[in-house]
């Protein structure tokens, strides 16, 4: 049986074993060390240039197709407005496509309607979707007025599954530590749900809706923790100093469900990029070691990827992945696609 397996480094046709091709990947992608990663730029631009230049760099070196697009998890919330700009002008200067990009929007608000301009479907459009290539099929956003919302969600959990999963999940957080809408309490092995908002939030978010809080609507769809932290990367964007407490929170303190962020401590390759105002919480010895390590962790990272490129040169040249051999046809697109990387 032979497989296309978009969890490899290139595009090939394995046989036998998904597996074999996807420990690659892994192994690829996560350098030794597979701790939180923390980013800390001076403001909230440097913030979104940084993560914008980011994902452009996944989203090229993935190089999607077709038939293996890139899936990209999205947020909404003031945050990410400017690495959406970010985004905007590369995609302007022809550094970046959307064409093969898939995405999938973290949340979207229950009873609110579609053409509401605050339902995250109009955000999106405005902010993103409007001013990028991206063929409107291939965006994917939760209907919170659906019939059916539990029959919504486990469609739109099944649908990420069919693409094979997030290769990268951009993600904001509340200034309670949600991520996603997963409030405090939410169970860490949550999957796409219906969830009601956490007052703290409906207030967060009364700004959206002109200080009125009876108009903020009172609950929300949104993907588990779970379900982000199955993605294969996770970006998470916090500037301000209302996110101060939620930042040192996740990385400070343990796993806990009252802060959802702090699961991704759990996640092999997550990082948070922040600005200076949202440490203000957190030890001076934390950002200072945070800092210390940005340039070496970069390097270490570079040049293990340089390495195990030359060792997937290596071993596709012997005609096999991990010990699986590769047949022909397969072994022929391994050497067309690392000759094209
Ligand atoms: N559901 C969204 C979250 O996904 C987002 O992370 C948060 C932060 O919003 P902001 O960036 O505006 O502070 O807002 C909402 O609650």
């Amino acid at each position: 049986m032979t497989y296309i397996c978009k969890d490899c480094p290139v595009p090939a046709v394995v046989k036998d074993s998904h597996w074999a091709c996807y420990t690659l990947r892994y192994d690829l992608h996560n350098p030794s060390y597979s701790n939180m990663r923390l980013i800390i730029r001076e403001n909230p631009s440097a913030v979104g240039d940084y993560i914008a230049n980011y994902i452009c760099k996944r989203i090229n070196d993935f190089g999607p197709t077709p038939e293996r697009p890139f899936v990209l998890g999205l947020p909404t919330g003031s945050s990410p407005v400017l690495t959406y700009r970010s985004l905007i002008r590369l995609v302007k200067e022809g550094k970046l496509s959307f064409q093969n990009v898939v995405t999938f929007n973290m949340d979207e608000y229950v009873g609110l309607p579609r053409d509401h301009p605050e339902s995250y479907h109009s955000f999106m459009f405005r902010e993103l979707f409007s001013q990028i290539d991206i063929p409107p099929h291939n965006v994917n956003m939760l209907n919170g007025n659906a019939e059916d919302l539990i029959a919504e969600c486990n469609r739109y959990e099944q649908r990420i599954k069919d693409y094979g999963g997030v290769d990268l999940f951009f993600a904001g957080v509340g200034e309670d530590g949600h991520i996603a809408f997963n409030e405090p309490g939410s169970s860490l092995s949550s999957r796409t749900r219906i969830k009601t908002l956490a007052y703290g939030t409906i207030l967060a978010n009364a700004r959206f809706f002109n200080d009125d809080i009876a108009a903020v609507p009172h609950m929300a769809l949104t993907v588990g923790v779970k379900t982000v932290l199955e993605s294969r990367e996770v970006v998470v964007i916090g500037t301000g100093q209302r996110k101060a407490l939620a930042i040192a929170k996740a990385i400070e303190d343990g796993v806990n469900h009252l802060w959802t962020l702090s699961a991704l401590q759990n996640h092999p390759w997550a990082l948070m990029v922040v600005d200076e105002d949202a440490t203000l919480e957190l030890h001076v010895k934390t950002v200072r070691y945070f800092k210390s390590i940005e340039r070496v962790q970069e390097e270490v990272e570079r040049s293990q990827m340089e390495l195990r490129k030359r060792n997937v040169n290596g071993l596709v040249a012997n005609g096999t992945v991990n010990g699986i051999e590769l047949d022909g046809g397969a072994q022929a697109a391994q050497l067309t696609a690392v000759a094209v990387n």
